[in-house]
C-alpha cells in the first residue's frame, strides 16, 4: 500500500502541547512534513500602516516562537521548515514533489489563510484537507448556533456560551511520523540579534508565564487592576502567547479552574474567563464576516464620516499629538510592541474621533507593531471602537482628559513614556506652513479681495 504523507501547516498554533490537530496527524499519516510560511508585509498593510516592515519586538517574538517550536519538534525527531514562500505555493510544491496526501491546518480566522486552503482544495483535489479548531475555546460543533447566526453583540454571544462545558486540553504528542526525504523548499534561518524585550516567544516561555501567574494571587485581584497602563502585573499578559498559539485558551482555562479550586473563585477570576470570551467572540466574528473585517464600513456596511490627514496620522504613530496620554501609549507601543487594553481604547478613540482618521490606518499600524497581534481581536476591536462593528451603542468616544484623571492621575505613566509633547498642534497654525506658493497671479487675485 502507498504511504500516506501529511503536511502540517503551522499558522497561529505554534505549539506541540494541547494541539489536537497535531495529535491527529501523528496518528493518521506515515510521514509528516511540518512547515511555517514566514509572513511578509502585504502591499495593503504597507499602504495602510505606512511602515516598510514589522516592528522589531513583534518579529523577535515570532522568531523565538518558531525556534521553540522547532526544539519541541526536534524532541519528537521532527523539524520545522520555515519556508520563504506564500502558503499556496509551498503546499502545492510539496504536494507535486512528494505526493502529499493530507494537509492539516488550523481552522484559521484570517481570510488570506483560508483563501489559500480553498485554492489548494480546488487545484490539488487529491489532497485531503483536515481543518479543526486549535486555538479557540469551543469548536464549531460545540456552538449552540450556526456561524451564520452568530449573535450580533458580545453580550448575546456570552450568554449563549459561557455556561457550556469545555473540553479538556488534549494529551501531549509523544511521537510524530518521520520526515520524508527530498523536499527542497526555500527555507529561512532565524538568526537575529536578540534584544531585551518584555516577552519571550515560544510555548515553553508561555507555559512558564502562566504557571508563575497562577502561582501568585494576581488572578484574585484582576478585575480591580485590569485597567492599568503600565507594568507586568495589572493584567495577565497572556495575549502574545495566545496570539501565536504558543498557549491555548483551553490550557489557560484549565489552569484558571485549578487556581479557583485552590484559592477560591471570585469576580476577578470570573473576569479572566469573561475576557477570554471576548477573544472567542472575535475569533468567530472573523470567521463569520471574513473580508468584511477589513471593510471601511465594517459589518454594518456604513462608512463613517472621515477624511485622511497624512500629517495627523504621522503624529499619532510617533506619539506627537496634543494628547499626552495618547503619546505615552504610542511611545510604549513603539518601544515594546505592547500596549494595555485601556491604552488601546484611548488611542483608537483618539484616531477616530479627535483626529478624524479612517480607522483602518490605526488597525493596520497596530497589526504591524503589536507583539500580540491577532487578526480577529485587532480588527474586531477597531471596528467596535469605530462604530462599524459589534457595539450596540454605535460608537465610543473617550474623554481623554477624564481618562487621564482616572487612570494616570499623577501623570506618572505619561512622564515615564514622555507623553508631554511641547507645542504639539493637530494642524499647522503658522501661515508659513501653508503649502501655497505665492506667484504673480496669486498676488493679483489676492489684491482683488477686499
Ligand atoms: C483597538 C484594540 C486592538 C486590539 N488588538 C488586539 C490584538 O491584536 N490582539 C489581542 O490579543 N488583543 C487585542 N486587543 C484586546 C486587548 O487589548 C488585549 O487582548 C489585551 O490588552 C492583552 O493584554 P493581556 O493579555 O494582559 O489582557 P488581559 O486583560 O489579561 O485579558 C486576558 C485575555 O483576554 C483576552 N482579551 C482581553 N480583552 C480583550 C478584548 N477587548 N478583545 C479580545 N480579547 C481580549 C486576551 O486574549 C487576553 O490575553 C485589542 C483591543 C483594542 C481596544
Amino acid at each position: 500500500m502507498n504511504k500516506t504523507i501529511g503536511l502540517y501547516w503551522f499558522t497561529n498554533d505554534l505549539r506541540v502541547h494541547d494541539n489536537p490537530l497535531l495529535l491527529r496527524a501523528s496518528a493518521e499519516v506515515d510521514q509528516l512534513i511540518c512547515i511555517y510560511c514566514y509572513p511578509k508585509m502585504s502591499p495593503y498593510l504597507k499602504q495602510y500602516a505606512q511602515v516598510p516592515e514589522f516592528g522589531s519586538a513583534k518579529q523577535q517574538f515570532l522568531d523565538e516562537s518558531l525556534h521553540c517550536l522547532n526544539l519541541s519538534l526536534n524532541a519528537l525527531n521532527q523539524r520545522l521548515q520555515v519556508v520563504d514562500l506564500p502558503p499556496y505555493q509551498a503546499i502545492k510544491h510539496a504536494a507535486d514533489k512528494l505526493g502529499v496526501t493530507h494537509l492539516f491546518v488550523d481552522a484559521v480566522s484570517g481570510s488570506d489563510e483560508q483563501d489559500a486552503v480553498d485554492k489548494i482544495q480546488v487545484e490539488v483535489p487529491h489532497v485531503s484537507i483536515i481543518q479543526s479548531e486549535v486555538r479557540s475555546l469551543f469548536s464549531a460543533e460545540h456552538l449552540p448556533f450556526d456561524l451564520g447566526s452568530l449573535p450580533d453583540t458580545f453580550t448575546k454571544f456570552r450568554k449563549k456560551v459561557e455556561k457550556l462545558a469545555l473540553t479538556k486540553p488534549v494529551e501531549a504528542v509523544t511521537t510524530l511520523p518521520p520526515l520524508p526525504e527530498g523536499l527542497a523548499l526555500p527555507t529561512l534561518s532565524l538568526t537575529r540579534d536578540v534584544q531585551p524585550s518584555l516577552f519571550t516567544g515560544g510555548e515553553r516561555a508561555g507555559l512558564e508565564h502562566c504557571r508563575q501567574y497562577f502561582a501568585s494571587t494576581l488572578a484574585s485581584e484582576y478585575k480591580q487592576t485590569r485597567n492599568g497602563l503600565d507594568g507586568m502585573d495589572y493584567s495577565t499578559k497572556f495575549s502574545p502567547w495566545l496570539a501565536h498559539g504558543c498557549l491555548s485558551p483551553k490550557t489557560i482555562y484549565a489552569m484558571l479552574k485549578r487556581y479557583e479550586a485552590a484559592n477560591g473563585a471570585n469576580d476577578s477570576t470570573y473576569w479572566i474567563y469573561f475576557e477570554l470570551l471576548w477573544r472567542e467572540y472575535f475569533y468567530w466574528y472573523a470567521r463569520r464576516y471574513k473580508r468584511q473585517l477589513f471593510r471601511f464600513g465594517g459589518i454594518q456596511n456604513q462608512a463613517p464620516l472621515t477624511s485622511f490627514y497624512a500629517h495627523r496620522f504621522q503624529q499619532w504613530k510617533k506619539g506627537e499629538t496634543p494628547f499626552p496620554i495618547v503619546n505615552a501609549c504610542m511611545h510604549q507601543l513603539n518601544e515594546t510592541g505592547y500596549m494595555s487594553n485601556r491604552g488601546r481604547q484611548l488611542v483608537a478613540s483618539c484616531l477616530v474621533h479627535e483626529l478624524g482618521l479612517d480607522w483602518r490606518y490605526g488597525a493596520a499600524y497596530f497589526e504591524s507593531q503589536l507583539v500580540d497581534y491577532d487578526v480577529a481581536s485587532n480588527w474586531g476591536n477597531w471596528q467596535y471602537l469605530a462604530g462599524v462593528g459589534a457595539d450596540p451603542r454605535g460608537s465610543r468616544q473617550f474623554n481623554l482628559e477624564k481618562q487621564t484623571e482616572m487612570y494616570d492621575p499623577h501623570m506618572e505613566f505619561i512622564d515615564r513614556w514622555q507623553g508631554r509633547c511641547a507645542g504639539a498642534h493637530l494642524d499647522s497654525v503658522d501661515m508659513v506652513d501653508w503649502p501655497i506658493v505665492m506667484g504673480s497671479s496669486d498676488k493679483a487675485s489676492s489684491s482683488e479681495k477686499p
